[in-house]
């Protein structure tokens, strides 16, 4: 018997996570950013590549609020960027430069951290936000580390302590902003298994701006599928358009890294 299609399911699948329309942006009235256009889908997997001072940390700022557009249209979530407040749904990492490393935290208040958002700074931390700091360190594999000085790790430890506090509120979209920068090539390569798992397996939509352009093309292929000014955006999806409903949608972080491990990418290929 023919498998029952839900003619919903499609639609619901590649919803429009981010739209960006005719965006533009200035510094002090020089423009970085003019008129870009560019939609990510629902577990697409996009890699914004462009030359030094491209706009490309301009543009991911400008997505998760920290800045905004001269001009323009944003929509996250099908939602006008200045209606939305579901930002628990989003994760950040940002350029590495722009943590201070005397910064005197932990690991673990680093991680739980993720969990505050704008506008819950000083707020007790509960045994349930306990417990999700404790599934986000052990999925990054960095339990051991939890009591120490973030500005005591190495460069690979670092990037996983802030992909676990990106990670605490399973997010659906990741947004990285070149996040192996300074790490070895064997820690690189682990954390792209690793985030090649999480787009393929976890249901989570990425947009990450790389300069790794021999790894990160080896999986998104050559020829963009969209370029606007200096920037180029690479596209690649979770599947096949006509295979979403076989997609494992079940995805908790105590599982991910079991699933890792077992695909034998996991601990060692990223220890540094
Ligand atoms: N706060 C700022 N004030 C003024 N100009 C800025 C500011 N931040 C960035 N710029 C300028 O805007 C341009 C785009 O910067 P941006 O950091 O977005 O580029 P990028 O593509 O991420 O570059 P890179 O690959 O070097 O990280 C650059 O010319 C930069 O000098």
């Amino acid at each position: 018997m023919a498998a029952e299609i839900n003619p919903n399911h499609q639609s619901a699948c590649h919803q429009n996570i981010i739209e960006l329309v005719d965006v533009s942006f200035a510094y002090q009235q020089k423009p970085v950013l003019e008129h870009v256009n560019f939609s990510i889908q629902e577990r697409d997997f996009v890699g914004l590549i462009g030359s030094n001072g491209a706009g490309k940390t301009t543009l991911l700022r400008m997505i998760v609020g920290l800045l905004k557009p001269e001009s323009g249209m944003i929509k996250l979530f099908g939602e006008p960027i200045g209606q939305f407040r579901d930002w628990h749904r989003i994760g950040y990492v940002p350029q590495k430069n722009a943590f201070n490393p005397l910064f005197p935290a932990t690991v673990r208040e680093v991680v739980l951290s993720g969990l505050y958002g704008r506008s819950k700074l000083f707020r007790r931390i509960s045994k349930a936000d306990q417990q999700k700091c404790e599934e986000a360190l052990h999925a990054m594999n960095i339990e051991d580390l939890a009591g120490k000085r973030i500005g005591q790790l190495s460069g690979g430890q670092q990037q996983r302590a802030f992909l676990a506090r990106a990670l605490i509120n399973n997010p659906a979209l990741l947004i990285l902003d070149e996040p192996t920068v300074g790490i070895d090539v064997e820690t690189q390569e682990g954390f792209f298994h690793l985030i090649k798992h999480m787009h393929q397996h976890h249901n989570i939509t990425f947009l990450m701006v790389s300069h790794d352009i021999d790894m990160i093309r080896s999986y998104i292929g050559e020829k963009p599928k969209s370029e606007c000014g200096k920037l180029k955006f690479f596209v690649k999806h979770s599947h096949d358009l006509e295979d979403c409903v076989e997609t494992n949608l079940a995805h908790g972080l105590w599982g991910l890294r079991q699933l890792i491990e077992n695909e034998k990418v996991g601990a060692a290929g990223w220890k540094s």
